[in-house]
């Protein structure tokens, strides 16, 4: 079992952020995770981070149980994660190669020598994410599809076992879309793939490769199982409170009013 809640809740400021979940991801599972605006999807993933502790309950992490053999930091390296708050924190005015690199320290900017060996497998990863035409460039000017491939790249730079992917398509147009999720299919087909935890709002997004969909409502597991099974009309309709139409071509499915 790579991660295992069992009854975990959060509470914060008096407030019950999470209600008893229970989740369980074995490895070669990759996972979305759904849930409308305030479901309390950040407040879970900053727990499978470390960064908040369960209030209650059991909580195991690529190996890590909270609380016995835990070390937030150990476990942070294992843990890739891309999302906005990283974004907000890199400097504006290194290269994608830098921050690429600044990776493999877990570091924010490069404050260590990098080893020939950090610099090869930075250009690969580069390379791997289509980023290597502006790896020259300042994260400045780099469009917002292009700084998501270079957050990525950084990502893999540690070999983690778990990749984190915080609403990645934000502010991205149809195409750069597509391609990052394209990439994604490709993380999944490396050695050693990571498992990959997608956080999103769109269905539309939900790929073939997302074996299984977390949902979550009101700081509890609405349901949770296989991705075809929860992203249904049946399930979607309950999770809204309202009818909707749930159409599926290619393995994709996408989302409807019904009127
Ligand atoms: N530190 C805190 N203290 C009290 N309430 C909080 C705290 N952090 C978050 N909340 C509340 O908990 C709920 C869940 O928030 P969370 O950010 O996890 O939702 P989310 O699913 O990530 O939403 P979104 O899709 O909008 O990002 C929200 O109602 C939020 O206002």
């Amino acid at each position: 079992m790579m991660i295992e809640l069992e009854h975990v809740s959060l509470k914060r400021n008096g407030q019950w952020l999470l209600k008893d979940i229970n989740w369980q991801i074995q490895n070669g599972e990759h996972w979305v995770l759904y849930g409308l605006n305030g479901a309390g999807k950040t407040a879970l993933l900053n727990m499978l981070c470390a960064y908040y502790f369960p209030t209650e309950g059991n909580m195991t992490v690529l190996g890590k149980k909270f609380g016995r053999d835990y070390l937030a930091e150990k476990l942070r390296q294992k843990i890739g994660l891309v999302s906005a708050n990283l974004q907000q924190k890199l400097y504006p005015s290194d290269t994608a190669f830098q921050i690429v690199l600044s990776g493999a320290f877990a570091s924010i900017g490069l404050y260590e020598k990098p080893s020939n060996q950090n610099r090869e497998k930075a250009i690969g990863l580069l390379e791997e994410l289509q980023c290597l035409s502006y790896a020259d460039r300042t994260y400045e000017t780099l469009s917002q599809g292009e700084k998501q491939r270079v957050l990525i790249a950084r990502a893999l730079m540690a070999d983690p076992e778990l990749l984190i992917l915080d609403e990645p398509t934000t502010g991205l147009d149809f195409l750069a879309r597509e391609q990052l999720l394209e990439s994604l299919v490709t993380i999944t087909n490396r050695i050693n793939a990571p498992i990959l935890l997608y956080v999103t709002h769109h269905v539309e997004e939900i790929l073939p490769i997302f074996t299984h969909t977390l949902l979550l409502k009101n700081g509890e597991v609405f349901d949770s199982g296989t991705t075809t099974e929860m992203i249904s009309e049946n399930r979607l309709s309950k999770l809204f409170d309202r009818d909707v139409l749930v159409t599926w071509e290619n393995g994709r499915a996408s989302l409807r009013r019904k009127v």
